[in-house]
């Protein structure tokens, strides 16, 4: 069997820019161009290009592969690689729809892994284009991948603004790295070791973001059982360090034995005990961690291995981890509240998340999708019209300058605020209402009761929850409720 076919020229300018488009993080202004190229048209969008760059993929496959009957192996040297891989994208052509209904269906049932019914028609069909059964596998575990990726970054985070598109193309790398080449080779197997840091103001969606990540994770697919290892559903696990006091905070990390400590009534699993080996926990307001728990989890990300507090069994974690913080890193790594070992183990990947006003002026369309969105969720599908209300009370009481303090949360708050009271006049300036209330100290002018309910009130405009406030406050969430609907009571006085 002659083993050297060969592209010509102009075949081979073409697959390079085929294999180019394959590998592009979809959200860089890259991926567009070669899209277009690919199409031979620049003005169609979304299904319309992709099934343009389907049918141009499938004329030049046919055509060198003879309709299929020259396998992508039997090419020489660079070739080889550039056939490889047009024909892997057609396959995934194939899956994408499949794939994406998949997701949808898995986000509405439990946590078991769905069944997939198309996983035979398209392993045979790799296989049967020349793939070894163990790559035909990898591959239809990349088609997975992608298709959550794309389904979680693109679709989980709305408004098109360029720091938005920024943060997205962030994410897209944080899951595949900007080697994808070196991805398919090693690195799918080996992302555990790559963490991501999310910074940014509260209420940006930086749980959404990591949320995204950690939902992409490479899950092998199972063939004797018909489903892929695990749900994604279930794979990501997230805790909000700031809840906890600090005797909780190592138990919920860690896990504790029956007896370990007072309160200790049975065994209890941490939440890297429960992640899953595919999977990623989420470590949300990381600043807030004392320097002996910041010492602990850097043992766990160097080391990988941890044990349950009272106890000295070693348990291994395999999982990857993503932090956040909304506070400033600089500030805390310069009062020494932040370890520098441990900040250099966690500053690889940096991502910043955009606040809601950058994302505004950026496209003045972000607020009207984002409202959208809201309102959609919050009455339970589209509503065109309460939309146009929402925006024109928003526009009036708050006007385009507004600076959306709490960002996206505010933004959803807002929209409550607005279908019970059909106003809302934004949270106020909040450094005002502090300057205000240490003037009111100065004088002598405020009881202990009024100054507590003021302070957890705003804490609560910035923030958002109860137990936020709560935890900052150092109050029980009950007591922080009780103090706010104070607040607001002598507000409407
Ligand atoms: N771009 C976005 N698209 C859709 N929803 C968003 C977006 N950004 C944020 N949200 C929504 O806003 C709310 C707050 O988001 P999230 O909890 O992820 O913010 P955060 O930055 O983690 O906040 P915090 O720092 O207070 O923990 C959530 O309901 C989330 O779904």
């Amino acid at each position: 069997m002659r083993n050297q076919y060969r592209l010509d020229q102009k075949e081979r300018k073409i697959f390079r820019v085929l294999a180019e488009s394959a590998f592009a993080n979809p959200f860089d202004a890259r991926s567009l161009q070669l899209m277009y190229k690919l199409a031979g048209d620049r003005y169609p969008a979304g299904d319309i290009l992709a099934g343009k760059v389907f049918a141009r993929v499938t004329k030049y496959l046919d055509r060198v592969s003879q309709d299929g009957r020259i396998k992508w192996y039997r090419f020489a040297g660079e070739d080889r690689d550039l056939v490889r891989i047009a024909t892997l994208r057609q396959i995934y052509h194939h899956c994408c729809v499949k794939f994406d209904d998949l997701i949808r269906l898995q986000v509405q049932t439990d946590h078991t892994p769905c069944h997939v019914p198309f996983a035979g028609d398209i392993l045979r069909l790799l296989r049967q284009s020349g793939f070894s059964a163990e790559d035909s596998l990898l591959y239809f575990g990349f088609y997975y991948q992608l298709r959550r990726a794309w389904y979680f970054i693109n679709q989980g985070l709305i408004g098109q603004s360029k720091p938005m598109e920024k943060l997205r193309s962030r994410l897209w790398a944080s899951v595949f790295t900007s080697y994808p080449d070196w991805y398919e080779k090693t690195l799918w197997s080996r992302m555990e070791d790559f963490s991501t840091f999310l910074i940014g103001e509260t209420g940006t969606g930086k749980g959404t973001a990591a949320a995204a990540i950690g939902r992409s994770g490479f899950i092998p697919f199972d063939e004797n059982k018909g489903c892929f290892a695990e749900s994604f559903t279930h794979n990501f696990i997230e805790i909000n360090l700031s809840q906890f006091p600090e005797s909780l905070i190592e138990s919920e990390l860690f896990g504790h034995k029956k007896g370990a400590f007072t309160g200790a009534v049975d065994n209890h699993q941490g939440v890297f005990a429960l992640c899953s080996p595919h999977g990623s926990i989420f470590l949300d307001e990381i600043g807030d961690v004392s320097i002996p728990v910041q010492i602990k989890l850097l043992k766990v990300l160097e080391e990988r291995r941890f044990s349950p507090v009272g106890d000295h069994a070693k348990l291994y974690f395999h999982g990857r981890v993503v932090t956040a913080t909304n506070r400033s890193l600089e500030q805390l790594r310069e009062e020494g509240r932040f370890r520098e070992d441990f900040y250099y183990r966690l500053c690889s990947n940096v991502v910043p998340v955009p606040t809601l006003r950058e994302q505004i002026s950026s496209d003045e369309k972000t607020l009207s999708a984002l409202l959208a969105h809201t309102v959609g969720k919050i009455v339970g599908g589209p509503a065109p019209d309460l939309l146009q209300t929402v925006l024109e009370v928003i526009t009036k009481d708050v006007g385009p300058g507004y600076r959306w303090p709490g960002n996206v949360r505010e933004l959803e708050q807002a929209v409550r605020s607005i279908l019970i009271t059909r106003h809302y006049h934004g949270t106020g300036d909040g450094g005002k209402e502090m300057d205000s209330l240490s003037g009111a100290m100065q004088n002598e002018s405020v009881s202990v009761g009024e100054l507590v309910s003021r302070y957890c009130m705003e804490l609560y405009k910035r923030h958002g929850t109860f137990e936020k406030v709560a935890a900052i406050t150092g109050l029980d969430p009950r007591t922080a409720k009780k103090h706010i609907r104070a607040a607001i009571r002598d507000r409407e006085k």
